[in-house]
């Protein structure tokens, strides 16, 4: 579906309510099928967290994950440990162009029995589950979070726990912490110091146990970019976010400083303002908060202004290739971009293209990382629909705040 999004502008001091995260929900997904007394509250409505659900309780000898890199990961890790349980994992033609080497080559020393369908080190895979007893593995720490995430997930239910070695640098670390939480408040016992992670063995919760999903963080960026684009004291409400959370990107609230917005913890959510001018020069590593990056990259380039971004070495092997998906899009609405293999650099401008078509690449961050443009051209987003991989409501939520969109 192309949609066309006319010249807008955010109706001021609206309340939008976000569902639960993505990550937090696809991590307790997993712990309630380890763990039948855990309930879960305001559980993700994205399109990742359905087929994650569906997966688990589904019997069927094949899989299909679409493109749901964290329920790719998790599940692969938690079919391994189920023994008698044959099956088939897949997803999207892009999910087989995503490594799960690492993860593979881990579960493999442990004992689990794998193999590869079409490309080694890749989707598809066949899983014979077994009784895993070893537990002690070494693994590479630098390419994706989520290969460790997935076996922590799954080693309370191992009958010695797991020792978890990480190699290398740690990339997107607080996706890691937010495991570790999410197995502490279910009383999994856990440490992770310098480059070691112990998760000791728990086959049962005493007594029930219910957990509430902070909404979204990454959902959220969209709205500070919003914010950051529109006149001084624009502000919008956003439910339900908490001061402690354990989303890395959280950091938004920082982050969004340098673009002038201010974040007030009030309500059971945050406010957001912009209170003040952006700074000239807009420079962060984002190795912590990967999933932000098109935000703001997109923020910087409406507001004309130079931004340098690091730390984007997994953007590559995500929906699509980001890094290069932002080049590619940025540059056809006027901008000038030079990108290495985890780098971003985006020069000042003074002008954006009016009613360009912006692709999306089958990656919903790209759809509405552009879509605040709007605010400054009219803006065409092709293939608007993938925005359900992670938020079902988008294009419904911005019109309830003031866009006019229109179906091509
Ligand atoms: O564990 C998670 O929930 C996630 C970890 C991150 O992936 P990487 O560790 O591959 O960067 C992030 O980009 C993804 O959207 C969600
Ligand atoms: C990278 C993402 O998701 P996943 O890796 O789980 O597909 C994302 O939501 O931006």
């Amino acid at each position: 579906m192309l949609l066309k999004i006319l010249k807008s502008e955010v109706t001021n001091n609206q309340t939008i309510v976000i569902s639960g995260s993505k990550s937090e929900s696809n991590r307790l997904l997993i712990l309630k099928a380890l763990f039948n007394n855990l309930g879960i509250d305001n559980l993700s409505s994205s399109d990742d967290t359905v087929v994650l659900k569906q997966a688990l309780q589904s019997n069927s000898g094949i899989i299909d994950i679409h493109h749901a890199g964290t329920a790719m990961r998790f599940l692969t890790a938690y079919m391994s440990c189920l023994p008698n349980r044959e099956v088939v994992l897949t997803g999207s033609d892009r999910m087989q162009q995503r490594p799960i080497g690492v993860l593979v080559e881990a579960l493999r020393t442990l004992g689990a029995d794998i193999s590869y369908l079409k490309n080694e080190g890749f989707p598809p895979l066949k899983i014979n589950g077994k009784n895993i007893t070893r537990s002690t593995v070494h693994l590479n720490a630098g390419i994706s979070s989520q290969f460790i995430s997935a076996l922590m997930l799954v080693a309370p239910s191992l009958d010695n726990g797991l020792k978890i070695v990480l190699e290398g640098e740690i990339t997107s670390r607080p996706y890691l912490e937010m495991t570790l939480s999410l197995l502490n408040k279910v009383g999994v016992s856990t440490s992770f110091q310098d480059h070691i992670i112990n998760i000791q063995p728990k086959k049962a919760l005493e007594t029930p146990v219910n957990l509430i999903v902070e909404s979204d963080w990454s959902s959220a960026s969209y709205y500070y970019s919003m914010i950051a684009l529109s006149p001084l004291q624009s502000s919008i409400h956003l439910k339900y976010y908490q001061i402690n959370s354990l989303q890395g990107d959280s950091t938004l609230a920082e982050i969004y400083q340098d673009f002038g917005v201010e974040t007030v913890f009030q309500d059971n959510g945050i406010r957001i303002t912009k209170t003040a001018q952006a700074n000239t020069v807009i420079n962060f590593n984002l190795n912590n908060c990967p999933d932000i990056a098109q935000t703001i990259t997109v923020t910087a380039f409406g507001l004309g202004l130079p931004c340098d971004l690091y730390g984007l070495h997994t953007l590559k092997i995500k929906e699509t290739d980001r890094i290069f998906a932002l080049k590619t899009e940025v540059e056809k609405l006027g901008g000038e971009v030079e990108i290495t293999d985890n780098s971003l650099h985006l020069k000042a401008s003074n002008k954006i293209s009016s009613a360009v078509t912006i692709e999306t690449y089958n990656d919903h961050r790209m759809a509405m990382a552009f879509a605040p443009l709007a605010l400054k051209v009219p803006i065409y987003i092709n293939d608007a629909m993938v925005v359900t991989k992670s938020y079902t409501t988008f294009w419904n939520d911005l019109k309830s705040i003031g866009f006019q969109i229109i179906e091509e």
